[in-house]
């Protein structure tokens, strides 16, 4: 995951699908040619950590087996360190923790990657990306969140546009070595500034699962970031 893939990634969060469908809501990002998503984002959300629930391991490991797009598992969730393994055990493709949650973070992305995933670290808006430049090291993606995590269909936060910067460069620069992705908020109006910052992978909920066609919003988001990332 060192350099920038070649085109932007686009990964619907299925926090806006229709939970009683999951099944059919991955297939609608999951056709072959330009609709597809690159990952599935699945938000886990324990009523802790954040002051939301939704699905655990049971719902993605159901999913894994109906998925042909590689799961990428967002845990807001405390004590990731217990939990988060399991998650890559089922098969996820990347399991991302947050940074403000991990209690010993370095042997954490050891044990994800050890059970087969990527590591991914998240920091909150407000969470400053020098407080875990060491950390970041052992990890494959970054996950700038652009909300307060906890619910969907909420506006962008531009601020953390700086935190995207800063990982660009440290990416550039061979300083770190991993996948710089962005969480919430993002839409046809909000992708282009975030391109241009840097970010490698899209997370688009209300974007995707709010459009009567969510694989052509796929499609229209991806074009769009490439269209940003190429004037750029
Ligand atoms: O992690 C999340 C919220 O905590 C979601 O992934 C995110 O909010 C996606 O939804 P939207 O694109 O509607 O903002
Ligand atoms: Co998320």
């Amino acid at each position: 995951m060192a350099s920038q893939p070649l085109h932007p990634l686009i990964a619907p969060s299925i926090l806006s699908a229709d939970f009683a469908r999951l099944g059919e809501e991955v297939a609608a990002v999951a056709r072959d040619g330009e609709t597809r998503a690159d990952w599935v984002h699945v938000d886990v959300m324990d009523n802790h950590f954040v002051p939301n629930l939704t699905l655990g391991l049971p719902v993605v490991e159901s999913l894994q087996k109906v998925s042909d797009v590689p799961l990428d598992c967002h845990l807001m969730i405390d004590n990731p360190d217990k939990w988060a393994p399991g998650y890559a055990e089922a098969g996820a493709y990347n399991v991302t923790v947050h940074a403000e949650a991990a209690h010993d973070p370095v042997m954490l992305a050891k044990n994800l990657r050890a059970a087969g995933a990527k590591a991914g670290l998240s920091v909150k808006p407000g969470t400053p990306l020098e407080d875990h430049l060491e950390v970041l090291k052992h990890y494959d993606t970054l996950l700038v969140m652009s909300v307060e995590p906890g619910f969907g269909g909420q506006s962008f936060i531009p601020d953390v546009l700086e935190k995207v910067r800063t990982a660009r460069r440290l990416v550039d620069t061979g300083h770190l070595t991993l996948l710089v992705e962005i969480d919430g908020g993002i839409n046809a109006s909000t992708i282009t500034q975030a391109a241009e910052a840097g970010v490698d992978c899209f997370v688009a909920g209300s974007a995707v699962y709010g459009a009567d066609d969510p694989g052509r919003a796929v499609a229209a988001l991806r074009d769009q970031a490439a269209g940003a990332r190429s004037a750029h």
